[in-house]
């Protein structure tokens, strides 16, 4: 699979390793950065990886911050790109399986890289499931919203 990977300056520690440990596994990586661990802003590198997954050139994308949290939110602001923040390989199969997820948010400052691991394997082993979760990607997908049901009358102000 062509994966593209990137972190920041918290999650650099795992980058390397991590691209490393999927090459071994058969994968095409597409390392974009950084190249230090120099204090950097997440949202520089998650937009790179989002933007290559959304182009096509890249199946998968995985990104590592602190938390995994601020990278994820980043690619989700891309269209195409479905990016979620992962703790667990529970949570990688889900992610899959409900939500064909393309982009996955690591932790590296606090899930260990042997568990980060596990976590990808999970992520990039497991199909989407369709059936009744196709609809509702797709719902998430739409770039026009006017179909969704709305607040209710009454809410706000
Ligand atoms: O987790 C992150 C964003 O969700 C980042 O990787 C940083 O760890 C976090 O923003 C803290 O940044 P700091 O400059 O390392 O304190």
């Amino acid at each position: 699979m062509r994966i593209a990977i990137a972190s920041d300056h918290a999650g650099f520690v795992q980058k390397d390793p991590l691209a490393e440990y999927l090459r071994s596994q058969g994968h095409e990586v597409f390392d974009l950065g950084p190249t230090t661990d120099a204090r950097c802003d997440y949202p520089d590198f998650a937009d790179k990886v989002a933007r290559l997954v959304a182009s096509g050139d890249a199946e998968r994308g995985v990104l590592i911050c602190g938390t995994g949290l601020g990278v994820a939110m980043t690619a989700d602001k891309v269209p195409g790109v479905r990016a979620v923040p992962i703790q667990t390989t529970q949570f990688a199969r889900l992610a899959r399986e409900h939500n064909d997820a393309n982009v996955i948010g690591l932790s590296g400052r606090f899930v260990s890289l042997e568990d980060n691991e596990q976590i990808l394997d999970t992520f990039l082993t497991t199909s989407f499931a369709g059936g009744r979760h196709a609809g509702r990607v797709e719902k998430i997908m739409r770039e026009d919203d006017a179909d969704f049901p709305g607040v209710p009358a009454g809410f706000g102000r």
